[in-house]
This record gives C-alpha cells, structure tokens and sequence, in this order.
C-alpha cells in the first residue's frame, strides 16, 4: 500500500504501479468471475476484465440487455448464460443487479455460494442493510467489494482511453484468507486508476450522499434555482442555459478536474473571481442544512427504505421513465438539447 498525504489526512491506497495487472492476472488465474447484470455497471466492468485477461462469463436474463451482452462480443453457451447457469459456473460471483432486484434473486444466488467462491459487489447497500434485504452471506464465502467512483459507462470509456476511474474497496468477510488480494486484484482488473480501502457501511452512506447531492441531486437543484431566476429577469433560454450548464461543463468544471477550483478561478477575470470568492461561502451555509438533513436520512436506513420500496414496484420503471421525461422536457433542459445540437462538433 502507497502512503498519500490527503490534505494534511495520510491515507493507504493501492495503485496500479505497485498491483500490476499481471499480478492480479496471477491472483486471479483459477477463477471464473461470473458477472450477473448487465445494466450499467455489468458491462463496464465485465469488458474492461474480459480484456484485460481475465476469465469472465456473464449472468443475464433473456430481453434487451441479453441481446445488448450478445452485440458486445459475450456468446451464448460460451461465456453468456442464463443467471443461474452463470451462477453454478463462477467462482467468483459478481453481483450487479440492482440493489432492489438483489434482494429478488438473492436466494437463488445463496444456493449457487459453495464453500470457496466469493461473492463480489459494487455497492454495500445489499449487505449494510440486511434486515431490509435478507442479504445475509454464509459464512464460508468471501464477501468483498470494489466501487468504481462513477458511472459505468465512463468506467468503459475511460479504459478504453488508457485512463482509470478510482474506485473503493472493502472486505466483509475473508473466509479463505485471500479475500484481500482477490478484491485488489478484481479492483485493478475491473479498471480503477488507484483504489482506497473503505468499509461497506462507510461506502453506502457516502455513496447515497453523493449521488443525492452534489453528483445528481443537489447540482441539478442548483442549476435550476438559477435558470429560474435568469427567465424571471427576462434573460433568455439560450443565455439561462449557457451561463447555468454548458460553461460549466465545457469550460469550467475539465479546469477544475485538471488542476483544483483555484486554478479554475485564477483562469477566470479578476472580476469573477471576486465574486465567486464572495459568494461560495453563502451558498455553502445555505445547503449545509439541507446536507446534514440528507446525511441523516442515509444514516437512518430512511433513503434505503425508500429505494427498495420504490423500485421494488412493478412498475418502477416506467415511473422513472416519466420523472426522467419530466427532466428531459422541462424548458432548461430542452434549451440544454438546442445548445448541444449547435457545438461545433456536431454540426
Ligand atoms: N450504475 C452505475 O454506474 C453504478 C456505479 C457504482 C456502483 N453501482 C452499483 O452496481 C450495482 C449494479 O448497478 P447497475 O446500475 O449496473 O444496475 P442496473 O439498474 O443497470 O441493473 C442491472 C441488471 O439487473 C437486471 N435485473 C433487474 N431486475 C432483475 C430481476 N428481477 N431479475 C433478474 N435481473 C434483473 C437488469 O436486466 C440489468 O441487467 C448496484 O449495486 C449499484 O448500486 C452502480
Ligand atoms: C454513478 C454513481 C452515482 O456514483 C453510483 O453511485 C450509482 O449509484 O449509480
Ligand atoms: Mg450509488
Ligand atoms: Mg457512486
């Protein structure tokens, strides 16, 4: 493990330089890592090891997605299954199902957990909350995780341009004696750029608190706080978008993943940066309070509830679809479609 002064906060992490891909090819030489979903996270992570050599199947349903594995090179028979075939065949046993339908197929997965294999995830929802979930591992498997940071489809893009989403890990159970090495070599082989060790409680809450907040839910309450107040002024679609999203996204916020937010305001006039360095406190002790009301609704098991019942529902997406439709159709994000439609790029 590396030591990195995070901050003034040292911290162990591992990086590729000292956990090379071979070494995890070598940990990782006698398993069958059987990937099952293939949603998002499925074919990022089954893709990015399937070519970086390692000995991966795929677990998936019949229907679109099944048809979506096929495209992508996995063969029926060979190394596509059906979910239960998938699961009689891995060892290691990687479970990317949505958090709800894990608890669906979580008996059916316990049946096919012999004594040895590992039960790998990318979340710690399913465990953490187990009175919810009735996920509840034997005791003679392995139970590791590796969370990328991010989605994963930039999970699969980024490895495909040479780079690496960093990812957590953690270790719930070590049953063999092996669990630790097997989940670092499952993190390099999946893509992460470095991997820091975490605990499945700790990912959970931090996890639910970041899409909830700045990644999804805040950012998106942000932008349209201040596009509404620019149409209520008489500022137009166009000028509303351009100076809420497209900015930030075209040209401020690459700035700030290159090189920090001070960097990005030393690049901006010196009347900006007044007024950012003016302003971002407010708008910290404004959400302050709407973030420690989200923490504790993690911290409560309520936001888990939440997501297991909802999406529990039969119909759960097709709801989504109309929440997200909503989105798409409001006149921010219509304006943002227009915005694209003229970037050079795509003209
Ligand atoms: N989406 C991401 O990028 C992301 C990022 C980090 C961690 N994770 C975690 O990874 C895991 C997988 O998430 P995801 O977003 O890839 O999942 P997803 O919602 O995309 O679903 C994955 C698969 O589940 C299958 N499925 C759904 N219901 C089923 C059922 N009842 N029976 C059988 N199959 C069913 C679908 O066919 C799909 O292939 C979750 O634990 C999630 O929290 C996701
Ligand atoms: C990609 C995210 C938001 O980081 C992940 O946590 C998810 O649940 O999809
Ligand atoms: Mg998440
Ligand atoms: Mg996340």
């Amino acid at each position: 493990m590396a030591t990195i002064n995070f901050g003034g906060v040292e911290e162990n992490v591992v990086t590729r330089e000292e956990f090379p891909l071979e070494k995890a090819r070598e940990v990782l030489k006698d398993e069958v890592i059987a990937v099952i979903g293939y949603g998002v996270q499925g074919p990022g992570q089954s893709l990015n090891m399937r070519d970086n050599g390692f000995n991966v199947i795929v677990g998936q349903r019949k229907g679109k997605t099944y048809d979506k594995a096929v495209q992508d090179g996995w063969v029926p028979g060979e190394t596509l299954f059906e979910i239960e075939e998938a699961l009689e065949r891995g060892t290691i046993i990687c479970f990317l199902l949505s958090d709800a339908a894990q608890i669906e197929l979580w008996p059916t997965v316990k049946s096919y957990l012999k004594p040895g294999k590992s039960l790998y995830f990318s979340h710690g929802f399913g465990v953490t909350y187990k009175e919810k979930t009735g996920i509840i591992p034997p005791a003679d498997v392995d139970v590791f995780l590796v969370a990328p940071k991010g989605s994963g489809t930039s999970l699969r893009r980024l490895f495909v341009e040479g780079k690496g989403l960093n990812s957590s890990f953690a270790i719930y159970q070590d049953a063999s004696g092996h669990a630790r090495e097997k989940c670092i070599a499952m993190g390099i082989g999946v893509g992460s750029g470095y991997l820091f060790e975490t605990d499945f409680y700790k990912e959970v809450t931090s996890d639910l608190t970041g899409e909830r907040g700045t990644l999804m839910g805040a950012i998106q309450g942000i932008f349209a706080a201040q596009y509404e107040v620019l149409r209520a002024n008489g500022h137009s679609p166009s000028e509303a978008f351009n100076e809420t999203v497209e900015e930030l996204t075209q040209s401020l916020m690459p700035l700030v993943a290159e090189n920090g937010m001070d960097w990005m305001y030393a690049n901006c006039s010196t009347t900006a940066q007044r007024g950012a360095l003016d302003w971002w406190k407010p708008f910290r002790d404004a959400t302050k309070p709407v973030f420690e009301r989200l923490y504790n609704s993690v911290k409560s098991g309520e936001q888990a509830e939440i997501s297991i019942t909802r999406n529990s529902q039969s119909d759960y997406r097709e709801k989504l679809e109309e929440e997200l439709k909503e989105l798409r159709e409001s006149e921010m994000w219509k304006a943002g479609t227009a915005v694209r439609s003229l970037r050079p790029e795509r003209s």
